[in-house]
């Protein structure tokens, strides 16, 4: 039987997710959708081919069920997919902070359910999943799970106890790199260049950076030295973000991230 899947509250990450799968070779006719407001119904089934549907019919006609709500919206989801989620469906969640047991707790004994973090990059196929089993998954779905989010990026296992950390490193982590680019650009409106090159200087920079990183096999630290020549420019700069306690405020600002994590989960 071909399996189907259903995203449910298809917003940012939700979309991202079908894109993906799409580009991946998913059929459309086995991917459902559902959201909250009928205009975004018709943008998706406009934009993808998908079929949109309600809650309840994604349950009943989905074997596969991806939450894709914010965490504050969970609770009500979960309670309008309850009645209708029958034990043989795999529900995996990518809502920051939401426990595989808060989810158990609200269906029915024995639901197999998985938590995933997946990030924005899944738009490029260059997403990092970090994937933990519930209490009643087992390895099939976690290799069912694997497959729909390794379609677009790149997948990882933790014990679940990780996953708020894992949020604030990888979820959140994109956004991290955005904010460098976009105040590294204003830097360059400083140093007197056009946004537009400011723009593509820095982010070519990102770029290279990143490939020299997945691929050198060398230490960041040890990249890092080869650019700062002595008496150069480089550790000018440098001087300069360690006196901004730039690294204290990365550490703080992960920590905050992972707490805001743990938050979510308790509502
Ligand atoms: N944006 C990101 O980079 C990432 C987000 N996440 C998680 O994904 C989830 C969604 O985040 P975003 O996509 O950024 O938010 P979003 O607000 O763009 O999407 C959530 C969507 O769910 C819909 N929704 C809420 N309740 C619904 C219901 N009962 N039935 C149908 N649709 C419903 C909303 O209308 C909205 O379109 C969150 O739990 C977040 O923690 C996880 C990883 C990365
Ligand atoms: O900011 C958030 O809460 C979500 C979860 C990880 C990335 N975005």
């Amino acid at each position: 039987m071909t399996q189907k899947v259903a995203v449910l509250g298809t917003g940012k990450i939700g979309e991202a997710l079908l894109s993906g799968m799409l580009r991946a070779g998913w059929a459309p006719e086995n991917l459902l959708v559902t959201t909250r407001r009928p205009e975004r119904a018709a943008e998706l089934r406009e934009r993808y081919g998908v079929e949109t549907v309600t809650n309840p019919d994604a349950a009943k006609r989905a074997d596969t069920l991806i939450l894709a709500c914010k965490p504050q919206d969970m609770g009500k989801l979960l309670e309008e997919l309850a009645p209708h989620v029958t034990t043989d469906r795999l529900i995996i969640s990518a809502a920051a902070g939401i426990t595989t047991s808060f989810i158990e707790d609200r269906l029915a004994e024995g639901t197999p359910v998985i938590r995933v973090m997946p990030n924005t990059p899944v738009l490029v196929d260059e997403g990092m999943s970090v994937i933990s089993a519930g209490s009643h998954a087992t390895p099939a779905a976690l290799t069912h799970a694997e497959e729909i989010f390794g379609a677009v990026g790149k997948t990882l296992h933790v014990p679940e106890s990780q996953q708020d950390a894992c949020t604030a490193l990888s979820g959140s982590g994109p956004a991290y790199f955005f904010y460098l680019v976009e105040a590294m650009t204003d830097a360059g409106i400083l140093l007197g260049l056009p946004r537009d090159k400011a723009h593509d200087l820095i982010v070519q920079a990102a770029i290279g950076a990143a490939v020299m990183l997945r691929d050198s096999g060398e230490h960041p630290v040890k990249l890092r030295e080869n650019v700062t020549s002595p008496a150069g420019t480089t550790i000018n700069a440098i001087r300069e973000l360690e006196n901004h306690g730039v690294r204290a405020a990365l550490l703080s600002a992960l920590e905050a991230a992972r707490d805001r994590s743990r938050e979510l989960a308790a509502g």
